[in-house]
């Protein structure tokens, strides 16, 4: 299958593997195979790489637009930096906690602010070391997961039978990873980010906490450099047909490329967006219908004066606080960068007076200087957010969403068998998807 291309064939022909986007997923996958002495092209339809991660810069800092969060006991993305000898870096240390009471808003140390989340999400997770006794095969338990993967995060919440105060410390959380509503999101994707993450509020807590200190675009272009895949950038592909002899790949500019075999790796909520012939299996006609990431997802980055100092801050479920979390990240040459995130669709997040009155109603007054904004559920090449899966698409979806189909294989964040929703899935997937295609070339 790796002879070379005759002199003078059309282009379409000198590939053996054409991998579709460009984000960890996708280049995991294009430097695996080219390990593998695979011929690859990767088609991604932005005019960059990284996708739902975005190194930028603002107020004078290398920023995260998208993904940011990792934490080198995750295994796939702590292998990434052993290999490329990258370093994380501690966002700043929280001094203050804001949390909503039935008073309003109220400062707490992070002991004891943190300490009540812990004690909730401990009963919310109760027996999670029975039903994800093993994280990364997220089914070896299926028969526990069965009811469990039928309940909402609300449905449990309803479960615990919560006090009115701890149901307004736990609702912003499980709201925005929701995606906006806690009805939304699975149980079990959050438990299994528990499990994931050692099954305590301490393992937990610390997965928000540390980045790649160069950025997430200096791990990309470390594998790049080490795989050198031919990418085309502004490549948006409108079709993949599979012919049973080879994958026909065509662009929105009418422009075709053919392999033997393809990688799929742009996110699930995409999928319907591309024509597949044959149609995709049902599990992935299903996920891509339904989605997997979370389809409303705004970050923002707020500079503001200094002041308000290194406060945590989180407001709760529902249209009352538009920002429901905001954590401190750097101080600057004029005050503090700050991380924000908001699901609220009748939020401006590039409203300074917006943004303003909606982080007042975490309890603190900042003094704006500018903002810096992604909406990801409005981006066309990612149409979502971060995966967290829905009532029953664990036990329903799994594995057939993993499988190949023919001669396409599949890779994600969003279809990750352990850190679905983080980079390390993506580059989980791009291994596996990788494996799957080499085997049957
Ligand atoms: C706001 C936000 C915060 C997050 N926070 C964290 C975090 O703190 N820590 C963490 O680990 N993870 C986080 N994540 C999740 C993480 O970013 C993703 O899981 C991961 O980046 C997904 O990688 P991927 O390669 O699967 O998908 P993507 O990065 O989305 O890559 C898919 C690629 O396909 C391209 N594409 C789409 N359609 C087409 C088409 N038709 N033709 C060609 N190319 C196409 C896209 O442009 C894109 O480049 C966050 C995500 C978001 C959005």
């Amino acid at each position: 299958a790796t002879t070379p291309a005759p002199v003078g064939a059309a282009e379409e022909t000198s590939y053996d593997v054409i991998v579709i986007g460009a984000g960890f997923a996708g280049i995991t996958a294009a430097r695996e195979l080219r390990a593998k002495g695979k011929r690859v092209l990767v088609l991604e339809a932005r005019d960059r790489i990284g996708g739902r991660t975005w190194t930028g810069s603002f107020a004078g800092h290398l920023v995260e637009r998208g993904g940011t969060w990792v934490e080198s006991t995750q295994p796939h993305l702590g292998a990434e930096l052993t290999r490329y000898s990258l370093a994380l870096e501690e966002d700043l240390p929280i001094d203050r906690v804001m949390l909503p009471t039935p008073t309003g808003p109220k400062a707490f140390t992070p002991e004891d602010g943190f300490g009540r989340i812990g004690t909730i999400m401990d009963r919310m997770f109760d027996g999670s070391r029975q039903y994800f006794e093993k994280p990364f095969e997220p089914l070896y338990r299926a028969d526990l997961l069965q009811s469990l993967d039928k309940l909402s995060l609300r449905d449990r919440l309803t479960q615990l039978a919560l006090t009115p105060e701890e149901e307004l410390l736990i609702n912003g959380q499980t709201a925005i990873y929701s995606g906006g509503a806690s009805t939304d999101g699975g149980f079990t994707m959050f438990a299994h980010w528990w499990a994931l993450a050692g099954h305590t509020n301490d393992g937990w807590g610390e997965t928000q906490k540390y980045r790649i200190a160069k950025g997430t675009g200096a791990l990309l272009n470390a594998m790049i450099a080490d795989a050198k895949p031919k990418i085309m950038l502004n490549s948006t592909v409108a079709s993949v047909a599979d012919t049973g002899s080879k994958v026909h790949v065509t662009l929105k500019s009418g422009a075709a490329f053919s392999a033997p075999k393809a990688v799929i790796a742009v996110p699930v909520n995409v999928w319907p967006t591309i024509k597949f012939t044959p149609t995709l299996p049902p599990a992935l006609t299903t996920a891509g219908s339904q989605g997997i990431a979370v389809k409303r997802a705004v970050k923002l980055w707020i500079h503001a004066k200094k002041g308000a100092g290194r406060f945590y801050g989180q407001g709760v479920e529902g249209t009352s606080t538009p920002i429901p979390m905001l954590l401190p990240f750097k101080e600057t040459s004029q005050g503090m960068l700050y991380v924000a995130f908001s699901t609220d669709p009748t939020l401006d997040p590039n409203s300074i007076p917006q943004v303003k009155a909606a982080v007042k109603k975490l309890g603190v007054d900042l003094d704006i200087l500018g903002l810096y904004t992604h909406d990801w559920g409005k981006d066309p090449y990612a149409l979502g957010g971060w995966a967290f899966r829905k009532p029953k698409q664990l036990t329903t979806l799994y594995p057939d969403v993993t499988q190949p189909k023919g001669r396409l294989a599949f890779a994600s964040g969003d279809i990750a068998n352990g850190w679905s929703g983080y980079i390390d899935g993506a580059i989980e997937s791009g291994l596996r998807a990788a494996q799957q295609t080499v085997a049957a070339i």
